[in-house]
């Protein structure tokens, strides 16, 4: 590898801040006939090396910090738009030109140790990373320009904080090396531009989420009347890649919802409301060039990122929108282009082939009940604490974690694949034994996944890589340990209980190169073993006999000198040289050459110190060099092994979810529930004492009550009474996410369950206004019964909390009546409804699968102690005043609601 191409590595997380050509050295000196090839080979004979050499001495002074001017003399001009190009400076013209193609993003450009932003992106950045405005000369008619920069040391931290408020970023780093460039201007580009889906950078991604990019292609049907989508999306950090297709707006809109998208692309649109049939309202939409998503250039993207001739065997050849979708994804990743390295291409993104994903495979769970039944955050705030992911999450891995959360937003539908889940849950809850010695191995495994997708994006460090191998260390251990699991297990734990024996050959290889705890810093030196490579040896025993050298000096020195207190240090910039206090500065030897003067020191250096310094400095960089090197071909081979990786990586992720839901179930009493195929005409939820996974971990004063559900088998809709806080809420979610975990393959918080497979899972629970859509809060409620009503099916799970509450009270409770009949007569779906309108319990008089139950409380002359017991049968009562009173309600206002009550009951 040549200086210069090291030095392209240096777009921003790379190497070049690392890499061994930021020295000083001149390009000539590695080529120094002292050191050639041959000449190190015959002197790399392994020798012990001595702990700390001179030449680490550590430096007294820390360089001169930087001198960016501070500015009050800015001009008016402050958008790069409104200057003149041609009275610009030659770098601010460059970095206009380059800002007129990324108008979008933040443009950072690197100068010296700084990466830059000049006019509205100073502006912007200082005030968003609350740093310094300064300003910089940009011409004579122009004047000074707001400038603003980062260290590009600390860039990644800087980019990671504008990422999170989702911007993009286009960093423009030098593309060659400051070496005898003096007074040149240097060659610069745009390396790398990061963006909230493509960034890989561990800092940047939570650990247990995967961070999705997804491309979106829309199109009108034949009939011009209704649209057709075709998606596709993928997580560059750990490669996942899927496909999909559909007909209805708002099926995609769930589906970019439920992954959570960081960033969605689209191709150029239009139509603003067109977007906003599909676009969930909280997530960044870019839209790019059209022709990335025609079917010619998607076809040859995939052809190109795979190396195939024909796509056929992807198995989605005749998924013509979802083709396109995939091809406007590839191509804006090589715009991106989260690759740290020229030598490599667009198709070294190491993305797995896209899976087809379809959508009658998982149990459909909209966002509006994700969102009710806190799946993955709290309704109120967002929250990750109070989530049920939170609350069942035992997982030790971050793949694991991320596994779980995956599952959590597309439990199965297949009976099968429950079933062969549920089975390793069990069989790792009774074998306890086994279950710890399992989450002993997977505790503090790295994260295989994304590690040797770093890996093979060259931007994998040593530590990164000594953590694969340590990953894979342990994969006979796993396997070992897993030939007693049931025979039916799922396939993906296959890799898993037959390692791939190159796997260890890798971790090998890793250990064999490098040591065992390297440093952070990849230019340093000290990461690869002796006896790897003759020439390093050549090279760190040419440096031993240097430091030997040096340290006899300071004795040869002191008794040239006679001067006993002198002493050989070493300074970054001055390098190496004696040092002796003021009163003896006189008496030194002729041949010492005054460099510098300090208030009690007088530093010297000779003839001699100065020829070997250049030797050592030659000799550092050089190894220097040639350790990235052997660095950056064994990353390199990591990153070719990124596919066998991530396979044994999904297994562990697998294990360890399912690991952990049997530590949950072992630890909080759950149970495994017999599943029932739906198919087979079984329509039931039954379970003994069931409890609400997450309000039973977060009381801490009293015991949660468990109750018991029966429905599917002679009923099929329970009106659900009781008073206000006692409890309805609450029993209403935990039947649903009791039949998603189910569907999961977990046990369940119960003492029994037998339970059928849903399709879907509805709920409808309170109501917000949707001021900025333009609807009022019962609208809101209305829209959401209708969608309830119109896409439930006889295989569906209801949960509605409330409907028309918000009108008119015989309005409201003629509204609720019809739906309920609906449901039990039409739909016959598996409801439970909870409500205030007693009046509804007499709908059961009609229907025979319509019954009633009610939340208990016992009332102590004006005390109300909640029972949490559900029973049969229903509540005539809600108690509402006594619940005001009980929430704070002055006593004035409550005695007057009394007697209100008392009127409005006798004229009833
Ligand atoms: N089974 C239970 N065991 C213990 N505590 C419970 C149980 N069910 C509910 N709770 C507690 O009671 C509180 C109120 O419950 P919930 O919100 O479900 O009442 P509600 O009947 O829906 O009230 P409202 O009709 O006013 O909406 C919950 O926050 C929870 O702390």
């Amino acid at each position: 590898m040549t200086a210069e191409s090291i030095s392209l590595q240096g777009s921003l997380f790379g190497d070049l801040a690392e890499s061994p050509t930021n020295r000083k050295i001149s390009p000539d000196s590695t080529k120094d006939d002292d050191f050639s090839d041959a000449e190190l080979i015959k002197n790399a004979q392994a020798r012990p090396r001595p702990s700390k050499s001179s030449t680490d001495i550590e430096p007294l002074d820390h360089p001169i910090g930087d001198e960016n001017p501070q500015g009050s003399d800015l001009t008016n001009v402050s958008h790069h738009s409104d200057v003149e190009i041609t009275q610009l400076t030659p770098v601010l013209r460059h970095y206009v030109e380059l800002k007129k193609e990324n108008p979008e993003r933040i443009l950072l450009y690197r100068l010296g140790d700084f990466f830059e932003c000049f006019f509205e992106d100073a502006i912007l950045l200082s005030q968003l990373l609350e740093l310094t405005l300064t300003g910089k000369a940009a011409g004579k008619e122009i004047g000074r320009i707001p400038m603003a920069g980062i260290p590009h040391h600390s860039a990644e931290r800087y980019c990671s904080m504008l990422i999170q408020k989702g911007l993009s970023v286009a960093l423009c780093d030098q593309l060659e090396s400051t070496q005898n460039k003096e007074g040149k201007l240097l060659k610069r580009g745009v390396t790398r531009v990061l963006t909230p889906g493509t960034v890989i950078e561990e800092g940047m991604l939570q650990a247990k989420k995967n961070n999705w990019l997804a491309a979106v292609l829309i199109e009108a049907k034949p009939d011009k009347n209704s649209y057709q989508w075709g998606l596709a999306y993928a997580d560059i950090s750990t490669g996942e890649f899927f496909v999909k297709e559909g007909i209805d707006l708002d099926a995609l809109e769930q589906e970019i919802a439920k992954i959570e998208a960081s960033e969605v692309i689209c191709q150029q649109i239009d139509d603003r409301s067109l977007v906003k049939k599909w676009c969930p309202k909280n997530i960044e939409l870019t839209q790019t060039a059209k022709t990335p998503f025609t079917l010619h250039e998607a076809k040859s993207s995939l052809k190109n990122h795979y190396k195939l001739n024909t796509i056929n065997g992807l198995g989605f050849h005749e998924w013509e929108l979802a083709i396109r979708a995939a091809g406007g994804l590839l191509a804006y990743l090589h715009e991106t282009n989260p690759i740290n390295s020229v030598e490599r291409t667009r198709s070294d993104i190491p993305l797995e082939v896209p899976q087809l994903s379809v959508s009658n495979e998982a149990l459909i769970v909209d966002a509006q009940t994700r969102r009710n039944l806190e799946i993955l955050s709290t309704q109120k705030d967002g929250r990750f604490q109070g989530s049920l992911l939170w609350a069942i999450d035992r997982t030790l891995t971050a793949m694991g974690g991320r596994c779980l959360r995956r599952w959590l937003e597309s439990p199965l539908i297949d009976l099968k694949r429950i079933n062969a889940r549920q089975e390793i849950v069990s069989f790792l809850v009774k074998e306890s034994s086994l279950r710890q010695v399992l989450r002993k191995l997977l505790r503090s495994m790295a994260d295989l996944e994304r590690l040797s997708g770093r890996a093979g994006a060259g931007h994998a460090g040593a530590r990164d890589l000594v953590a694969i191998a340590d990953g894979l260390e342990r994969l006979p251990l796993l396997a070992a340990n897993l030939q007693s699991l049931p025979k039916k297990s799922p396939s993906w734990l296959i890799p898993l209980q037959n390692v791939d024996k190159d796997l260890l050959k890798l971790a090998n290889t890793i250990r064999n190169t490098l040591i065992n705890n390297p440093p952070l810093n990849l230019s340093e030196g000290g990461l690869i073993h002796d006896g790897i490579d003759p020439i390093l040896d050549g090279l760190r025993n040419m440096l031993d006999d240097q430091n030997e050298w040096l340290n006899s000096q300071e004795e040869q020195e002191r008794k040239a000198s006679g001067n006993n207190n002198l002493r050989l240090q070493y300074h970054r910039t001055f390098g190496y040289f004696l040092a002796v206090s003021k009163s003896k500065a006189n008496d030194v030897p002729s041949h010492w050459i005054r460099r510098q003067t300090l208030a009690n020191e007088e530093r010297f250096i000779t003839p001699d110190l100065k020829t070997r310094e250049g030797k050592i400095f030659q000799l550092k960089a050089r190894s220097g060099q040639r350790e990235y090197e052997l660095f950056s071909d064994l990353r390199q081979i990591v990153g070719d092994h990124a596919h066998a990786i991530r396979k044994a990586a999904k297994s562990i992720a697998g294990l360890d979810a399912l690991a952990g839901l049997a530590e949950l179930a072992a630890s909080n009493n759950y149970c495994a529930p017999k599943i029932l195929d739906s198919k087979s005409g079984a329509n039931k939820i039954c379970i003994e004492a069931c409890r609400h996974p997450v309000v039973e971990q977060m009381l801490v004063e009293r015991e949660f009550q468990p109750n018991n559900i029966e429905i599917g088998d002679k009923t099929d809709l329970i009106i659900l009474t009781g008073p206000n806080a006692s409890g309805k809420s609450c029993y209403l979610r935990q039947i649903g996410l009791i039949q998603l975990l189910s569907q999961v393959g977990s046990w369940i918080p119960a003492t029994k369950g037998l339970i059928s497979i849903s399709d879907r899972i509805f709920t409808r629970v309170g109501a917000v206004d949707d001021l900025a859509a333009g609807q009022s809060t019962f609208m809101v409620e209305m829209a959401e019964t209708a969608y309830i009503l119109n896409q439930a099916t006889n295989n569906s799970l209801v949960l509605l909390d409330e409907i028309g509450r918000g009108t008119a009270t015989f309005d409201g409770l003629s509204i609720a009546w019809s739906v309920s009949e609906f449901l039990a007569k039409e739909i016959k779906s598996r409801t439970i409804f909870a409500t205030h309108y007693h009046e509804l319990n007499s709908l059961a008089k009609t229907f025979t699968n319509i019954s009633n139950s009610q939340v208990l409380v016992k009332q102590n002359g004006n005390d109300l102690h909640f029972l949490h017991k559900v029973v049969d049968g229903g509540a005539n009562r809600s108690y509402g005043i006594e619940a005001a009173r009980l929430a704070g309600v002055p006593k004035k206002v409550i005695d007057t609601a009394n007697k209100v009550l008392e009127r409005l009951e006798n004229n009833n």
